[in-house]
């Protein structure tokens, strides 16, 4: 049976990153994904700016919504604060596979803690099942038409609070219409668009930040 693309990254990780190492596993995939096989993972420039509002947010728990092969978790978990962690969810059985092997490569798996199955669902088991209160950071870079719909479940489940702070993938490539109209004209949201590029490619891309007003 050939090997996925994605099994193709996490072993070209696994020969050439250095375990333990979360900066040496992001320029792997960044660099097999620039120079062999495109692959969705958010890449180094946006990665900039995503590395930028964690920080900025600071947050205790974050949430993901699509860890793929977990390029972002790894980016995200290794400038989070000591006893902070991330909720990374993904749908594909054989994505969860790859990213679970790629998080403990990188040496953050006590940082992460990667929830399989649908956002539809997952979500709302949150509070009780997975002891989260409120998330202080969501990272949305599933599926596109998915934004908008998760963006409303998180605030139905009371997972939001005053300064929650959202980041969204690829708002302009594939795009994200409906969920930039849905937050940009709702009154609990401060949105800050920041123009950036695809991943491994010379085409224009952007991330939106939409701060939770209470
Ligand atoms: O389609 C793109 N991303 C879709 C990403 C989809 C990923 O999110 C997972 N997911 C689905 N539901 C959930 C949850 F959490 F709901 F359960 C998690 C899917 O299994 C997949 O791994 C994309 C496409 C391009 N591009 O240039 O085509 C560039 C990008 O940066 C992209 O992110
Ligand atoms: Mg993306």
């Amino acid at each position: 049976m050939n090997q996925s693309k994605e099994q193709r990254i996490l072993n070209f990780v696994l020969q050439n990153a250095v375990r333990g190492d979360p900066c040496s596993v992001l320029d792997t995939i960044d660099q097999y994904c620039s120079q062999k096989e495109w692959a969705m993972n958010v890449g180094n420039e946006k990665g900039l700016i995503l590395d930028k509002t964690v920080e900025e947010a600071n947050p205790s728990v974050a949430l993901e919504l699509g860890t793929y092969c977990g390029y972002s978790a790894v980016r995200i978990a290794r400038v989070l604060k000591a006893g902070a962690h991330l909720l990374t969810v993904e749908f594909n059985p054989e994505f969860a596979a790859i990213a679970k092997q790629m998080i403990e490569f990188a040496g953050v798996q006590d940082k992460v803690k990667l929830l399989e199955g649908p956002s539809e669902e997952i979500i709302p088991q949150l509070k009780k099942k997975y002891e989260v209160d409120t998330v202080d950071f969501v990272f949305l870079d599933h599926w596109k038409d998915r934004y908008t719909p998760d963006t409303i479940l998180l605030q139905e489940c009371n997972l939001l609070r005053k300064g929650s702070v959202l980041l969204a993938d690829n708002v302009i490539v594939p795009g994200a219409p409906e969920f930039l109209n849905y937050i940009r004209n709702n009154p609990h949201f401060q949105c800050t668009n920041y123009p950036s590029r695809l991943e491994y490619m010379k085409v224009a891309d952007a991330m939106e930040k939409a701060v939770f007003l209470g």
